[in-house]
């Protein structure tokens, strides 16, 4: 199972080495994690495109994670959602448990600090969270479709949270044409499997965690993958607390950087592409003193598609390793274990 003081940490996909489990970081060792320009996505110019989607198969083949700049979505809009999370976050738990996580049938709402554990073996996430999703007018037919619950005392938030999510949308789209194109797939490939339905979006805060006698037990978030294709998180400036497990084992911060997105891949896209592209493990500790803000946008597949290995990253020397299976049930699994 997964475990904080172990060297292993479970996935959706498998148990996964960890090789390190110091809380020490590498200095300098986060510029590893590249940056990818999507200007160059947003070309008319194919050629321009396909260069981008080299340098995001790279990132994915050898990381996991990348930066993107220049990813078209306005600054005010980011910043109105971020204002939105932390009113949000500030409201008396009496009011925020009202629309409790757990009383919803398919996970959207609030979850109090302690109330997730992403590592099985640790002892409950240091954070809370806020989680909607495509605003679907009534209970959908899949089981995780559903509406979106909203705080009461604060309806001022839907639209700032609901503008990010539309936009987060959009990028998410672009950034499935570039993965096609990084697999040598027709650039629309995922296009009728991303209608945006199937992502969901969290609104976070970490408090910050002591120095001095560090639980492991219980980290701001524990080691894990991500559920879904792809992540797009956005990260309060200044305030550092994301780690990525990179490829010699060690931990390494992802220092937010002004302007940009993090972009992860999550088990999804793994299952999708053979393991060719790497559902890297991270963690989230807040050792800053100060309150941590940070929106993750879970990007995946409609609910109803079938995620399957893609016949290009398979060979006869790489079979593939996964069956296929429904990106709903999936998920849900997932988020069961979790809860
Ligand atoms: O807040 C962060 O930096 C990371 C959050 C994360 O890894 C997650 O929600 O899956
Ligand atoms: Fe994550």
């Amino acid at each position: 199972m997964a475990s904080t003081t172990g060297t292993e940490v479970l996935t959706g996909n498998g148990p996964r080495k960890i090789l390190s489990n110091s809380i020490d970081l590498k200095p300098g060792d986060f510029s590893s994690i590249p940056i990818l320009d999507l200007s160059l996505a947003f070309s008319e110019d194919l050629t321009a495109r396909k260069k981008c989607a080299e340098e995001l198969f790279d990132a994915c083949t050898r990381v996991g994670f990348f930066y993107i700049k220049n990813h078209g979505v306005p600054e005010q809009v980011i910043s109105e959602c971020f204002a939105s999370g932390r009113e949000f976050f500030d409201l008396e738990l009496s009011e925020k448990m009202k629309i409790y996580i757990k009383d919803s049938e398919n996970f959207k709402g609030y979850t109090p600090l302690l109330g997730e554990n992403t590592d099985p073996t640790g002892r409950g996430d240091l954070h809370e969270g806020f989680d909607i999703g495509y605003d679907y007018s009534s209970e959908g037919k899949n089981q995780m479709e559903g509406v979106n619950r909203w705080p009461e005392a604060l309806p001022g938030i839907k639209e700032p949270v609901t503008t990010y999510f539309d936009h987060m949308v959009t990028l998410g789209k672009k950034l499935f044409q570039l993965f096609a194109l990084s697999l040598d797939l027709e650039e629309g490939y995922f296009d009728n499997m991303v209608s945006g339905k199937g992502g969901v979006m969290r609104l976070l805060h970490y408090p910050p965690q002591k120095e001095e006698g560090l639980d492991m037990t219980q980290l701001g978030i524990g080691a894990h993958s991500d559920y879904e294709c792809f992540t797009v998180l956005a990260q309060q400036q200044g305030v550092e607390a994301l780690q990525v497990l990179n490829a010699t084992g060690e931990w390494v911060s992802a220092v937010p950087l002004e302007d940009t997105f993090v972009v992860n891949v999550g088990d999804s896209m793994a299952r999708w592409t053979n393991d060719l592209y790497l559902s890297t493990i991270h963690r989230a500790i807040n050792r800053t003193g100060v309150r941590r803000y940070s929106v993750p946008f879970f990007f995946g597949v409609d609910y109803e598609t079938t995620i399957e290995v893609l016949e290009s990253c398979t060979s006869e020397s790489r079979p593939p390793k996964y069956q296929p299976i429904n990106a709903g049930q999936y998920i849900k699994q997932r988020l069961n274990e979790t809860y």
